[in-house]
């Protein structure tokens, strides 16, 4: 098992207060370090998170699947209003700290890193229908105008293109596997641009005929179970099941390994009520942030400021990035406390819209105060 596969047992879920006003009003908390530290209760949280789960593949994927997308509020709970105190201090929200993060951002380049499913558009039962509104739509259109921004998701990059429809920004569609840059340019970067190639990174695609040819397995292996999708990310393949009974979810998963037991060259790791199928490959969400980095010719800077805002397990490789590199900031989306590497959450996609519309109202402000000066 790989570090995508790690998920948060139901007893490290815990409630978080009612979620606050969207801007930052004057009781809201008053900017803090930056990045905001953990305390030791966090760090002890994370222990036991880690001693309860086994990393080397023998902990139970029954439960694992049971907690990948938790959609509502625990009734019952181990853990006190403290510890989700203690959550919030160590993830606080990127909308009550958003003058600490323009704070730091200033003078910088921020670099814009966006998930799709559970960021830019709700988690829904059907993953054709998860459309993003037409609202966020123009959030993302905002941040592109000033900001490099990329898309970086588990889908194939051709889906979650026909979802956003933005020809400027970078798509990394299977988790990263498949890189490509804009069709359209900014005015001033068009001269540049002729001639460059446009698909960027396949890093994965000797596995394709092996991706093809399982995904007809899984097809036929798992048609008598009612609900199951399989979906066919291109590098790799999601096998979705939100909508099959929870009785049913050991079975699905045994004939979903039972299948991948013939191709050791892939590997299987699990999102939010899906089981992904991905090559064995070292490329990640992380890997892709990196090239993307690189590719903007912004690897070695120092006034850069990457952001990236992600809900899964996957963006955990990114966050992991940013936080090795000692730069930028990973945001989670999640209305429950959980592991992550992230310095600051949001709770949904409405919030994430609330930020970019932020983001863009403080960047046309500095850009006001600097052209006065
Ligand atoms: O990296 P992402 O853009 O977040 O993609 C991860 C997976 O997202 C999709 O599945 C998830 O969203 C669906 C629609 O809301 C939901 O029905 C499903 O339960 C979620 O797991 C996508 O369909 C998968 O292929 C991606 O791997």
């Amino acid at each position: 098992m790989t570090k995508q596969s790690i998920v948060v047992p139901e007893e490290m879920l815990f409630l978080i207060p009612p979620p606050a006003a969207k801007t930052v009003s004057a009781t809201a908390p008053q900017p803090g370090p930056f990045p905001p530290p953990r305390s030791a209760a966090f760090t002890a949280n994370y222990k036991k998170l880690m001693t309860h789960l086994d990393l080397h593949g023998n902990s139970s994927w029954a439960e694992t699947m049971k907690t990948s997308s938790p959609t509502h509020l625990r009734t019952s709970t181990s853990h006190s209003e403290r510890d989700d105190t203690d959550w919030n201090r160590n993830h606080p929200s990127a909308l009550y700290r958003f003058e600490e993060i323009a704070a730091a951002a200033k003078g910088k380049k921020i670099v814009m890193f966006l998930d799709y499913d559970g960021t830019l558009s709700p988690i829904v039962d059907n993953p054709d229908s998860a459309f993003m509104s037409e609202a966020m739509r123009a959030a993302v259109k905002n941040v592109a105008r000033y900001f490099p921004t990329a898309i970086v998701s588990g889908r194939c990059r051709d889906k979650v293109y026909s979802f956003v429809q933005l020809a400027e920004l970078y798509y990394a569609g299977s988790h990263g596997m498949d890189i490509k840059g804009p069709t359209k340019w900014p005015k001033k970067h068009r001269q540049s641009r002729v001639g460059a190639k446009s698909v960027l990174c396949q890093p994965a695609s000797a596995f394709l005929p092996m991706i093809n040819e399982i995904y007809s397995v899984l097809l036929d292996k798992t048609k008598l179970i009612p609900g199951v999708m399989v979906e066919n990310n291109i590098f790799c393949l999601s096998v979705h099941f939100r909508c099959v009974e929870e009785k049913r979810w050991i079975v699905l998963e045994e004939k979903v390994r039972s299948v991948l037991a013939s191709y050791p060259e892939l590997k299987l790791t699990q999102g939010r009520k899906v089981l992904e199928i991905r090559p064995t490959i070292e490329w990640d969400k992380g890997k892709a942030l990196e090239f993307l980095l690189a590719e903007l010719g912004l690897s070695d800077c120092n006034d850069i400021l990457p952001v990236y805002i992600g809900d899964d397990r996957t963006d955990e490789d990114a966050f992991k990035v940013l936080r090795d590199r000692g730069q930028g900031l990973g945001i989670l989306v999640s209305k429950f406390p959980k592991e992550t590497c992230a310095t600051y959450s949001l709770k949904e996609p409405s919030e994430v819209k609330e930020f970019l519309r932020r983001l863009v109202e403080w960047k046309q402000y500095s850009l006001r105060v600097q052209k006065k000066a």
